[in-house]
């Protein structure tokens, strides 16, 4: 029996796709209702849960492969697994975002940045060697600057149309973002035939 972890949502419907292609049993998954936690006929468990909550289920056994966003690692302060493999989904990138006149403002104080990815937004910033003030936000990042909470938002764009839809432009491009495939260290010890087989087909099914 392997465990997956799946981030719900835009990912999880992906993944499945991509499996139910190969020849695996997805019925049960394609066909779930509310249920978090389902087990197929080729003996794979799956539950189905929120991107930070994959990587705690995974750092503490309770799954042997996790699917998550490659935002939400780099936001982890977790990082004991294996990343086996980018699966190629789930494309979108890490940006500053601002009204236009950022670039040309000069500012007499600490900027303020708004983010989910307060930790992305710091080290992006640090690099840079500017000294901002960041404010967590929880989503709907893009408020920040419409409301005048923050002067430019770090957050991820994929088609950039929420941007667009109020007046922000991309600043700067961070880093690319797309789904990957992580295992947990013992998991690839002991069950790695299993582990193989899983990744073998995503590589044919993408
Ligand atoms: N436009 C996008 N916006 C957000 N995430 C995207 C986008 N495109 C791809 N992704 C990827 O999909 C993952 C899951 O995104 P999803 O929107 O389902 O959840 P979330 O925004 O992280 O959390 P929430 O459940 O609070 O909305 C992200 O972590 C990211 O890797
Ligand atoms: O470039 P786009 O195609 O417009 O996509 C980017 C938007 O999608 C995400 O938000 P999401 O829909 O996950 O909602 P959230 O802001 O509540 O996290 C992200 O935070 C941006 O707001």
């Amino acid at each position: 029996m392997i465990k997956i972890a799946i981030t719900k949502g835009r990912i999880e419907k992906q993944v499945v796709k991509m499996l139910s292609k190969q020849g695996f049993d997805m019925d049960p998954i394609i066909n779930k209702d509310r249920e978090l936690l389902i087990e197929t006929k080729d003996g794979i468990q799956m539950i189905f849960a929120k991107a930070n909550d994959v990587l705690t289920f995974l750092e503490h056994g309770i799954v042997d492969v996790g699917f998550v966003g490659k935002d939400t690692l780099m936001e982890a302060d977790f990082d004991d697994y294996y990343e086996l493999m980018d699966l190629n989904i789930g494309k979108c990138y890490f940006a500053v975002a601002a009204y236009p006149e950022y670039r040309t403002k000069t500012f007499h104080r600490r900027k303020r940045i708004s983010s989910k990815y307060t930790k992305v937004a710091k080290s992006y910033f640090a690099s840079k060697k500017e000294d901002v003030e960041i404010i967590k936000l929880e989503g709907s990042v893009e408020l920040g600057p419409v409301v005048g909470l923050s002067d430019a938002i770090v957050d991820i764009v994929e088609t950039g149309s929420t941007l667009k839809a109020n007046g922000l432009e991309v600043i700067e491009k961070i880093a690319d973002i797309s789904t990957r495939m992580i295992v947990n260290k013992v998991s690839l010890k002991y069950k790695k035939e299993e582990i193989f087989k899983l990744m073998e087909a995503l590589k044919k099914g993408a």
